[in-house]
C-alpha cells in the first residue's frame, strides 16, 4: 500500500485479495483452508474502511471463487481428500459435482469487473459456476 499511495508519489489503485467461497460458507471439505480464507476476507474489509486506504486513494476488495479448474483443484478432485473432515472422497466428488467448476477465464473476467468499476471498495465478490458473480458486503450489526 505504501508505494501505491498518492501520499508517497503513487497513483492509488485497487488491491484484490483472493480468498474463497470456503472462507464464507461453512463446509466440511476444507476447514483449515477455510479459516485462512475467512481471515483474508476480514483483513481486506478492515483495510478497505481504514483512513489510511482512503487517504492513499486505494480500494481493497476480495474475490471468493468456488471451485476453479487449476492444478490445486485437480489434485483435490483426483483423490486428495486430506483436508476434508472425515476424508470422504466420495462426498468431495459429489460436492464438486453439485457446485460445478469455474474456468480460470471466468475468474479473470470477475477480476476485471472489480478493477474497472472504481466505486467498488470493501466488497466481496462471490464467483460460482451456477450462481455467477455476486457482490456482497455482509451485514455488520453495529455495536
Ligand atoms: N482452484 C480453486 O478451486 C480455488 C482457488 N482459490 C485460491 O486461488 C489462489 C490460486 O489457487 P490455484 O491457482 O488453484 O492454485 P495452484 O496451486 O494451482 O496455482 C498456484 C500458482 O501460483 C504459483 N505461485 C506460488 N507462490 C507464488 C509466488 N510467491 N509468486 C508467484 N507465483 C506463485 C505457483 O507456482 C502456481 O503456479 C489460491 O489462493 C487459492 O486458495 C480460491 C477458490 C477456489
Ligand atoms: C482445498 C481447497 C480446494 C479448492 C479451493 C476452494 O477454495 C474451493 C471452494 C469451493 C466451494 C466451497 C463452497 C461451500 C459451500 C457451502 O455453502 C455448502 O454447500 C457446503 C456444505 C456442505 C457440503 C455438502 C453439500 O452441500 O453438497
Amino acid at each position: 500500500m505504501y508505494y501505491l499511495s498518492v501520499e508517497h508519489g503513487g497513483r492509488g489503485g485497487c488491491i484484490v485479495n483472493v480468498a474463497s467461497m470456503a472462507g464464507l460458507n461453512p463446509n466440511p471439505f476444507s476447514p483449515v483452508y477455510g479459516c485462512t480464507k475467512a481471515g483474508i476476507i476480514h483483513a481486506t474489509r478492515c483495510y478497505a474502511v481504514s483512513e489510511a486506504a482512503k487517504k492513499s486513494n486505494i480500494r481493497l476488495n476480495v474475490m471468493c471463487p468456488a471451485f476453479v479448474d487449476t492444478p490445486m483443484f485437480r489434485q483435490m478432485a483426483a483423490g486428495d481428500a486430506s483436508q476434508t473432515i472425515g476424508g470422504d472422497q466420495t462426498a468431495v466428488n459429489a460436492f464438486i459435482e453439485r457446485i460445478g467448476v469455474l474456468s480460470t477465464e471466468d475468474v479473470s473476467a470477475a477480476l476485471i469487473d472489480i478493477l474497472t468499476d472504481e466505486t467498488r471498495n470493501g466488497l466481496i465478490l462471490r464467483c460460482a459456476k451456477k450462481t455467477g458473480n455476486v457482490y456482497s458486503t455482509l451485514t455488520v450489526q453495529d455495536v
